[in-house]
């Protein structure tokens, strides 16, 4: 699947380039910028298993493998490697998705969160700026930036107050993103967005748990779910309708920073409900709750405002919680009725 080629030069239509191309949302924009007629190049860190499910759809488009897409190995700590794919790419855009996304992890490791969500985001600040023709560029923001924030809901003035090494390293890189697009006239912009779901959300995130778990208890695969707190609350939305939103703000004339929200809160407990709904289940029953998927500290309070969004962007976010959740579980209904096959062993 690797392809290490670049498009000629005089055939080249708009490019673009994708940190962490083969995530949940990496898999949704690098499909939304080939249908829109993009070449799109993607970084892909380089492991043992080089798990890349979410994209393996694409390949079977000859057009987009052969040449339209294109995969290069690189870590975000490996600048001269990434200076290399951006030099000889050159794309028009840049979408600085990449990082460890994970906030409970954080807690756990907070060196790595720190190294690639916050200064892997610096470094790459600082090869843009170097960079002879300086592409526009992107970088997925969060809602943990805000922490627990004095207003609510919050917007793009709201002051951050983080409260978990993720949303720390989160803000370094927000800020960073505001200093290069001020001082040295990077067309830069935040995307601040809050939590977004799809089916294909990585298995150790709390909705794509729970939808997994409805399914297989429903099937008689799995017997109980295992949750940390349940009181919590989040904004979810769809992850396809926040990369598109990524997109909106890169086509403006100058560069912003953009909540994208739903703007409606939820409990854990809710996601619970409308998912095992879709089952015909009651969660109560199949429920245990341990201290070790509890974190040490919680954000609170974290619902969005989006309307510069929809006002500058067009944006808005179309899906909410009872659909999420139904769509996620019919998709891991479907995954564990079917017969397994070479694209689904790593999901
Ligand atoms: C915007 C933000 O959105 C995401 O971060 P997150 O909100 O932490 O998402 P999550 O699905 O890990 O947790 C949601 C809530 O659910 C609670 N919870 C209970 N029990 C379990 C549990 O068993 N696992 C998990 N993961 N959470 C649990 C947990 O304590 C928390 O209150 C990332 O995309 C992040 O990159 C990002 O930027």
């Amino acid at each position: 699947m690797e392809s290490k080629q670049f498009p000629n030069e005089s055939t080249r239509n708009k490019s673009a380039l994708i940190t962490g191309i083969t995530g949940q949302d990496g898999s949704y924009l690098a499909e939304l910028l080939l249908e829109k007629g993009y070449t799109v190049h993607g970084l892909v860190r380089r492991n043992s298993s080089t798990v890349r499910t979410r994209l393996d759809h694409l390949y079977h488009n000859a057009e987009i493998y052969n040449r339209r897409m294109f995969l290069h190995y690189a870590d975000l700590d490996d600048i001269t490697t990434i200076r290399r794919i951006l030099t000889r790419s050159k794309p028009d855009e840049v979408y600085h998705l990449a990082g460890q996304s994970h906030v409970g992890a954080s807690f756990e490791i907070p060196e790595t969160t720190c190294q690639f969500t916050a200064m892997g985001t610096l470094k790459l600040l600082e090869i843009l700026r170097d960079l002879e023709k300086r592409p526009r560029m992107l970088h997925i923001s969060s809602s943990e930036i805000f922490g627990r924030p004095d207003d609510s809901p919050q917007n793009e003035l709201t002051p951050m107050r983080p409260v978990t090494p993720y949303g720390i390293a989160k803000a370094f890189a927000t800020q960073m993103v505001t200093l290069y697009r001020e001082s040295f006239e990077l067309f830069a912009c935040n995307a601040i967005c809050y939590n977004h779901e799809s089916p294909r959300r990585g298995e150790s995130f709390v909705t794509r748990k729970i939808t997994k778990a409805a399914a297989a208890i429903s099937l008689g695969i799995q017997d109980h779910l295992t949750l940390g707190s349940i009181e919590t609350q989040r904004d979810w939305g769809y992850a396809a309708d926040y990369v598109e939103g990524m997109w909106r703000m890169l086509q403006q004339d100058s560069a912003d920073d953009y909540i994208l929200a739903t703007g409606e809160s939820h409990r854990v407990e809710d996601f619970l409900a409308a998912s095992f709904e879709a089952v015909k289940l009651d969660w109560r029953d199949y429920l245990r709750q341990d201290k070790a998927f509890m974190r040490p500290s919680e954000v609170s309070r974290l619902v969005g405002n989006a309307d510069k969004a929809r006002e500058k962007l067009g944006w808005t976010a179309t899906t909410r919680l009872p659909e999420l959740a139904r769509r996620m579980v019919e998709h891991d209904l479907s995954r564990l009725t079917s017969k397994p096959n070479e694209n689904e062993r790593f999901l």
